[in-house]
C-alpha cells in the first residue's frame, strides 16, 4: 500500500518545498488544479454542468483553478463560492483575479449545485479545524442531496484526514484527488466511505527531498 500522511506532516512537506526548496506555492496549486482537471476527463464523468463549490482557503484556490481550466475548454462552470474573499489567502486571492479576467460566472444560489451534472468539493483540505456550521453545512447537505457525481480535492469537505472522522457533516464523493500522498483519515472506514475513488496526484511535493536523482 502506497504511504498515507497526516495533516501535520502534509503541511510541513508543502512548508519545505515552498520555503526551503523554493517552488512558488502557486505552481503547486496549478499542479494540483492540473492533476484534478486531468482525472476529472478520465473518469468520465458528464461535464455538461459543472460547479466548483469553493471556500477561501487553499483548498478553495485549488478548486478555482480547477473551474479556470474547464472554462478555456469551453466547459459550462460556475463559481459557488463561500467565506470573504477579502480574507482569501494570497494564492486563492490570485485565483479569485484569474477567474474575474475570463469572466467566470460566480452563483450564490444552492439550487445550481443541485442541478449540475458535477460538483467538485472545494471547501476544505487539510486545513478543515472545527466542527462545520452555517452556509458551509447548507453547501455541504446541497452538494450530499444533489443527484450529480461529486469530485473532492485533497479531502471530502467535513471529514477530518487524521482521523477520518466526520467534522458535524461531510461531503460523500465519488472520487477524490488527494495531493503527494494519501491521508490516513481517508483510510478510515468513514474515510473510505466519504471519498470513493482516491487519486493519489504527484504534484512535486515529497518526503525526502530525491536528491538521489537529481545528482
Ligand atoms: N500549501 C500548499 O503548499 C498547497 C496546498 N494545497 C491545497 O491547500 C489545502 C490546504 O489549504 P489551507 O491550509 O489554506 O486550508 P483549507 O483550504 O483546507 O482550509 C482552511 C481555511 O478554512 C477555515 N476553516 C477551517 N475549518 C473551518 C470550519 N469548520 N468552518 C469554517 N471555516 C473553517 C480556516 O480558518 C482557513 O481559512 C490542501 O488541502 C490542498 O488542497 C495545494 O494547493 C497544494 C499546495
Ligand atoms: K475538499
Amino acid at each position: 500500500m502506497s504511504k498515507a500522511i497526516t495533516i501535520a506532516e502534509a503541511q510541513r512537506y508543502d512548508a519545505h518545498t515552498i520555503n526551503e526548496i523554493g517552488i512558488p506555492a502557486l505552481v503547486l496549486m496549478e499542479r494540483a488544479a492540473l492533476a484534478t482537471f486531468n482525472n476529472l476527463l478520465n473518469d468520465d464523468f458528464d461535464l455538461s454542468r459543472v460547479i466548483v463549490v469553493a471556500a477561501t482557503g487553499n483548498n478553495g484556490g485549488d478548486g478555482i483553478a480547477v473551474a479556470r481550466l474547464l472554462h478555456i475548454r469551453g466547459i459550462d462552470v460556475e463559481i459557488y463560492l463561500l467565506g470573504d474573499p477579502a480574507k482569501a489567502t494570497p494564492q486563492t486571492a490570485q485565483q479569485l483575479k484569474i477567474a474575474n479576467y475570463y469572466h467566470i460566472p460566480f452563483t450564490t444560489d444552492l439550487n445550481h449545485v443541485v442541478n449540475a451534472t458535477l460538483i467538485v468539493d472545494a471547501i476544505f483540505g487539510v486545513g478543515l479545524s472545527r466542527n462545520i456550521s452555517g452556509k458551509f453545512a447548507d453547501a455541504i447537505n446541497a452538494i450530499n442531496a444533489a443527484d450529480a457525481k461529486t469530485v473532492s480535492i485533497d479531502v471530502p469537505s467535513g471529514i477530518n484526514a487524521d482521523t477520518g472522522e466526520v467534522m458535524g457533516v461531510a461531503v460523500v464523493a465519488d472520487s477524490t484527488t488527494t495531493m503527494a500522498y494519501n491521508k490516513i483519515g481517508l483510510l478510515t472506514i468513514t474515510g473510505k466511505q466519504h471519498s470513493g475513488t482516491v487519486h493519489i496526484a504527484d504534484i512535486g511535493i515529497y518526503a525526502q527531498d530525491h536528491l538521489e536523482h537529481a545528482r
